[in-house]
């Protein structure tokens, strides 16, 4: 019988697996029942707990999106990620170093409930994005049927384009995010941001993922609008990000440097699966 347990941050929601007291054959099939919100448990993403891979982690973690693909980040999943190792008593610490198929990250369980999650460095070589263009990622012209529009590019161990608009309940989002999740430039899709931007210390964010669709929040996507508002000069070092589903803190000093992002992670039921 597998064992789950059902969290969210801020919406965004996942199934947790414990990957070390259970066997799992997590197939792109299986995630996908798991993840559907009829026939399956329902979720965003599904998030298994691994024995640790890389030298100096605590675990590894393993991130699948709805449609079956496995990712590389997922900053939402990660303050769960940390809620429910230490619920489950996987660790007793209060920073936990976790390795990723795209490099390890950090976690902090804060006094008040809250998780930081160094998030590493923004990466901008669009090889390692991947991104096809080779021009520089901040203000680059993306032609779609309905006509150019202009993104800001950037890797946070997954990929990211971030849309600037001046009211995104206006933004015709659920046009533009489809045809820009799927666009060739980007080889292995990417996630779609669209960012009003309020004040240098605060922004509204609406993501479409990669593999899921709108998202009532999106970590990453969080930590790739500041970097980019940033590199636009229309964002300070630490900016309040407010996404459908509640705020996140995202800091971020510039140049080479990690970006942190706080945040909450809820655990909403246990559960087992009947098959
Ligand atoms: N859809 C993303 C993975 C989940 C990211 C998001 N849920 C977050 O909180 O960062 C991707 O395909 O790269």
């Amino acid at each position: 019988m597998i064992r789950f347990t059902k969290m969210h941050g801020l919406g965004n929601d996942f199934v947790v697996l414990d990957g070390l007291r259970q066997t799992l054959e997590p197939s792109p099939e299986w995630i996908r029942m798991l993840a559907d919100r009829h026939f399956g448990i329902g979720c965003d993403q599904v998030l298994i707990v691994e024995q640790p891979r890389a030298q100096g982690t605590d675990f590894h973690y393993r991130i699948f999106n709805a449609d079956g693909g496995e990712v590389g980040q997922c900053g939402n999943g990660a303050r769960c990620f940390a809620r429910f190792v230490r619920d489950q008593g996987l660790t007793d610490k209060d920073r936990i170093r976790v390795g990723t198929a795209a490099g390890v990250i950090e976690l902090t369980l804060l006094a008040d409930g809250r998780v930081h999650v160094d998030m590493g460095r923004p990466q901008f070589d669009p090889r390692r994005i991947p991104f096809l263009a080779q021009a520089r990622a901040n203000a680059y012209v993306l032609g779609l049927a309905t006509g150019n529009l202009a993104i800001g590019v950037v890797g946070l161990g997954n990929p990211h384009a971030v849309t600037l608009v001046d009211d995104l309940d206006r933004a015709p989002i659920e046009r533009l995010g489809p045809l820009i999740v799927a666009h060739q430039d980007f080889p292995e899709g990417v996630n779609a941001g669209f960012m009003q931007v309020l004040a240098t210390d605060r922004a509204r964010l609406r993501v479409f993922e990669r593999g899921v669709g709108e998202t009532l929040a999106c970590g990453s996507g969080a930590c790739a609008a500041v970097v980019c508002g940033r590199q636009w000069g229309l964002l300070g070092e630490r900016v309040q990000i407010e996404l459908p589903g509640g705020e996140l803190t995202i800091e971020w000093p510039g140049g080479d440097t990690s970006i942190g992002m706080i945040g909450p992670a809820t655990r909403v039921f246990d559960g087992e699966l009947a098959s």
